[in-house]
């Protein structure tokens, strides 16, 4: 069954063609910028405007000539919940058709091995905290994000299928809510905590007296810093080829309530909070049971308040004083 080497180091050899998928993106970017300190040279970087991933034709033909060793798939259709709500046919469709595009290819033009994103939103809404891998497909998922939620899944499951019939070496790591620089600062189609941050800026900037928070402030997050995603990707890359997908968190939850107290401190707002209840809160707490990655020896290392600060500075140096 198992043709590929599994023993293949990732990290030995610095001039194998990479595919990032998605390198524009927060994840895919800061994939590329780990590689980069790593030493990699040899790193394919397409923008969407010039490989549509959605196009099987145009995906094959890109790996038959460039022949990616490796594959980091981190291009997809993103957002946070009220684009999830608001766009369910292009959430479950694009990311079924891109996902599925990058594996087919990858496997047909001689891949050696592929990480698959998927996300935290696999799992029922009320799964056991903290969500072990095995919580996967046992009760209904959150309405919020299920369409999502359904592509990812179905994003797992080809990787485990095309390693059981064709021994491919294809493997998907779960991260947990994540956040840093190049994040999307959308007013309305972001996650929670890239709005905060552009919420708080923009009333610290015109001397509001108040910020609007969606839901109820009650819903409790776990929240990541995307190089340290990055950095468990590369491990997982070079040390994981196991058929089960892996959760990566931090281990630490907050409130939303407790998240905005803190965004509102580092930006330095001084007005008041207004909670709009009239917006859903999504899934009430996900914390993933990310021990199957710490048994292999990767622990996170920014924590929350750090990887705001360093997230907010970035905010104010690339995305205000590029604004007109
Ligand atoms: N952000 C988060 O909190 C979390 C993210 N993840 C996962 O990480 C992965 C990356 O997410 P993230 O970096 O946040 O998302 P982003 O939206 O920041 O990046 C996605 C990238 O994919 C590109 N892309 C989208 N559609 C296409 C297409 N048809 N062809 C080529 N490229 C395309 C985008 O390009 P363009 O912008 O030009 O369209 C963008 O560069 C996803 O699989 C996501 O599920 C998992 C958990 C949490
Ligand atoms: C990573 C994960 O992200 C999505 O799920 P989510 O965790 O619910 O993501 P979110 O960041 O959008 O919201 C988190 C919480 O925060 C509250 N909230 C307050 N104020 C704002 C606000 O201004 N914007 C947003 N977006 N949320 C807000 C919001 O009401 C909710 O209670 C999935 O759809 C899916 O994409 C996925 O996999």
């Amino acid at each position: 069954m198992g043709t590929f080497d599994a023993g293949a180091s990732f990290l030995a050899d610095k001039a194998a063609p990479i595919f990032v998928a998605g390198h524009q993106g927060l994840v895919g970017s800061a994939i590329t910028r780990r590689l980069q300190a790593l030493g990699f040279t040899n790193l394919l970087l397409l923008p969407h405007s010039a490989l549509d991933l959605t196009c099987q034709a145009d995906v094959d033909a890109f790996f038959s000539v460039h022949r990616p060793h490796f594959v980091f798939l981190a291009a997809a259709k993103v957002g946070g919940i009220l684009a999830n709500s608001t766009y369910p046919a292009d959430f479950i469709a694009v990311n079924l058709l891109i996902q599925t595009n990058v594996i087919l290819s990858a496997h047909k033009f001689g891949t050696k091995k592929l990480l698959f994103l998927g996300s935290s939103c696999i799992y029922p809404k009320f799964a056991p905290q903290p969500i072990p891998e095995s919580a996967l497909l046992t009760a209904p998922l959150e309405p919020t994000n299920e369409w999502y939620a359904v592509a990812k899944i179905a994003g797992i499951k080809t990787c485990q299928a095309f390693r059981l019939q064709h021994g491919f070496d294809a493997i998907s790591a779960m991260p947990t809510n994540l956040y840093g620089p190049r994040d999307n600062f959308h007013p309305d189609n972001s996650h929670v905590l890239p709005a905060l941050i552009r919420r708080f800026h923009e009333a610290k900037v015109a001397q509001a007296k108040e910020v609007v928070v969606w839901g109820s402030g009650s819903p409790l997050r776990e929240f990541l810093h995307v190089d340290d995603l990055a950095d468990a990707v590369v491990f997982l890359m070079e040390n994981y080829s196991g058929l089960e997908h892996v959760n990566v968190g931090s281990g630490k939850e907050v409130s939303i309530k407790e998240l905005a107290e803190m965004v509102k401190e580092v930006v330095g707002f001084e007005g008041e909070l207004v909670w709009d209840r009239s917006k859903p809160d999504g899934t009430p707490r996900k914390l993933m049971d990310s021990s199957k990655l710490a048994g292999m020896g990767w622990e996170p290392k920014i924590s929350l308040r750090d990887g705001l600060e360093e997230t907010y500075k970035w905010y104010v140096e690339n995305m205000v004083k590029q604004q007109p």
